[in-house]
């Protein structure tokens, strides 16, 4: 897959009631289609601000985005679009609530994997009387059900039980490897998303700091351990010095000096604290993530 699933240039938000300030701010990046995507941040960056503008439920205060090459509301039968207060009707029921996905989506509706994934669920009750993990499930069946072409998840699994999120992060990447569907999931639990996901986002104050393939930003960093010395011409992310010896997480630039230094491939768990715990550090793009113009866009 060549296309972008999500385009941002110069994307900002803000709230009424907030003083005028930016919940997110100058965002620009490219989502390549068909990866599966993990959207990291503390409480409060903008992750879900970011998914509600991609999604359409929001309009930005300034900036574009593109959404599978249209505008988010033309994009919005091809996505599906699981926010964190998961919006059901209560009234209705498990049934019923399938029932209306197949009427709201009549071209793409896959019973099957909607009645797979609420297969736990009583098909009688009430959405009203379901818990929240069960809630869950059942806005993942509708999403999953929908066959988008992209799946935006906020906090998907936050309360799931451990058997649910396994069974559901499965029914997850299957569907990614056998649509393709590009699937872009916020967390907070790394562990979970370590495995799943190919590509990353980190957002931290309102800004993207960190985008591209998860292997990719690894390689490009290097945990160094050695005596106190300069780091030029490495970009130092973060470093501490305990005595005479120094770590430090770098970004290369050009080969490093292995006959002092100790060095390592960062966990993903190091790579993100570290870039938490230095808001000052570049933020780093690879190619892929790396939004064109947009006049090269529409030149496409
Ligand atoms: N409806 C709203 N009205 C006013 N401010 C808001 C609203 N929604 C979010 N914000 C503010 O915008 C900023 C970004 O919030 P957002 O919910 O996008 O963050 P998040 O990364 O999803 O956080 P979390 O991990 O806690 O879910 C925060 O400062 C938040 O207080």
């Amino acid at each position: 897959m060549t296309g972008a699933a999500i385009e941002a240039w110069g994307l900002g938000m803000r709230y009424r009631g907030r003083g005028g300030g930016w919940a997110l701010r100058d965002c620009s990046f490219r989502l390549p289609a068909g990866r599966v995507c993990a959207l990291v941040g503390p409480n409060g960056a903008g992750k879900s601000t970011l998914l509600s503008l991609a999604a359409g439920f929001l309009r930005p205060a300034e900036g574009t985005v593109r959404v599978l090459g249209s505008t988010p509301g033309d994009a919005r039968a091809r996505m599906a679009f699981v926010a964190q207060d998961k919006p059901l009707y209560p009234q209705l029921t498990v049934a019923e609530t399938l029932w209306a996905g197949a009427e709201l989506n009549p071209a793409t509706w896959d019973q099957d994997t909607a009645e797979r994934i609420t297969e736990p669920l009583p098909r009688d009750a009430r959405v009203r009387t379901l818990s929240g993990g069960q809630r869950t499930r059942l806005a993942l069946a509708l999403a999953l059900g929908k066959q988008p072409e992209l799946l935006l998840l906020d906090e998907p699994m936050a309360d799931l039980d451990p058997l649910g999120r396994h069974q559901l992060m499965g029914a997850l990447m299957a569907e990614a490897a056998e649509r393709s569907t590009t699937i872009v999931m916020s967390s907070h639990i790394l562990a979970e998303l370590e495995g799943a996901c190919d590509y990353l986002l980190l957002v931290d104050g309102g800004r993207i700091r960190l985008g591209g393939e998860t292997d990719d930003l690894l390689t490009a960093h290097t945990l160094l351990t050695g005596p106190v010395r300069d780091l030029a011409p490495h970009t130092v992310v973060e470093s501490r010095t305990t005595g005479r010896l120094l770590t430090a997480l770098v970004r290369k630039e050009g080969p490093v000096d292995t006959a002092d230094w100790e060095t390592a491939e960062p966990s993903l768990e190091e790579l993100l604290l570290a870039h938490l715990r230095s808001p000052d550090a570049p933020a780093l793009l690879t190619p892929s993530a790396d939004a064109r113009t947009r006049e090269a866009v529409s030149a496409a």
